[in-house]
């Protein structure tokens, strides 16, 4: 008999499909979606438009619900998790309240969830720090590049110290520096956090670069094509993405979705 040990996914889906119903058809934007992410994994979300990722990651967060099957987190349902507050979303755009200083849009969750004056400074502090945005508390959004935007919009996610951090495309904007970068600066804040990550993209070298695991998506209706495991070493260092093993991956990947 081995040790037990807690198997319990972070993240569940069994046998999950989603059908819209629009006014005069209907969509079915995923079928038969079975897959287990484990506490503290990073996994991006792998597709092409089209395919379903932001379906997933709305299923995830209880935001919508399937027509078939089930979403568990942390063997519980989508809604409980939700209710207990679980989630952060990142967004493709910032959605940050341009007439609202960088501090106060990081401890906007603080402040509607009555947590004291004191208390969101010294959180707001330090998320800044984490981020990267140290002098700038009191810039609005406006006088910010479209990278540090982001940035703010990771750190109000973070602001709730959910365990699980569900972000939809939150670089795709970006010029490919910048987006580089700030895959640097993700897997920086991650190390720290600690958290379970889902991150949706259509960028292969991203998935790659981030992720433990990447789900690759398959469109028409949206399905799980393959799952492939990154065994690149942490941290993940700007050079990896020269190496060879980070090109056969990216073949790898690129392989999965030719045998669609
Ligand atoms: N609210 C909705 N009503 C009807 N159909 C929808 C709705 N949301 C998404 N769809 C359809 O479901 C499918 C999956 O959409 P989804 O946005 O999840 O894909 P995606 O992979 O995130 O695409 P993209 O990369 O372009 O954001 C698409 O065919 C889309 O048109």
């Amino acid at each position: 008999m081995g040790i037990a040990v807690n198997t319990v996914p972070e993240i569940q889906f069994e046998g999950v499909e989603m059908k819209y119903s629009t006014a005069n058809a209907e969509v079915l934007a995923l079928q038969q979606i079975s897959m287990d992410i484990a506490q503290g994994e990073f996994v991006s979300l792998l597709g092409p438009s089209g395919c379903g990722k932001t379906t997933l990651l709305r299923l995830m967060a209880d935001l919508i619900q399937p027509t078939a099957g089930e979403v568990k987190v942390a063997g519980k349902s989508a809604r409980e998790a939700r209710q207990a507050q679980k989630y952060g979303i990142v967004f493709q755009s910032p959605v940050l309240y341009e007439w609202r200083k960088v501090k106060s849009n990081i401890t906007l969750p603080l402040e509607l969830m009555g947590v004291k004056k004191n208390l969101r400074e010294e959180k707001a502090a330090r998320l800044l720090e984490l981020v990267g945005l140290k002098g700038f508390e009191d810039k609005y959004p406006w006088q910010l590049s479209g990278g540090m935007q982001q940035r703010v919009a990771i750190a109000r996610a973070l602001a709730m110290e959910p365990e699980i951090l569900l972000m939809d495309e939150p670089f795709s904007a970006l010029d490919e520096f910048t987006r580089e970068r700030l895959n640097e600066e993700l897997l920086a804040i991650w190390s720290e956090v600690k958290n379970t990550v889902v991150f949706v993209t259509h960028s292969i070298p991203e998935s790659i670069f981030l992720s433990d695991r990447v789900f690759v998506l398959s469109p028409h209706p949206g399905r799980l094509s393959a799952v492939v495991d990154i065994p690149l070493p942490r941290p993940r260092t700007p050079e990896m993405r020269g190496s060879a093993e980070f090109f056969e991956l990216i073949a790898r990947i690129r392989g999965s979705f030719e045998g669609v």
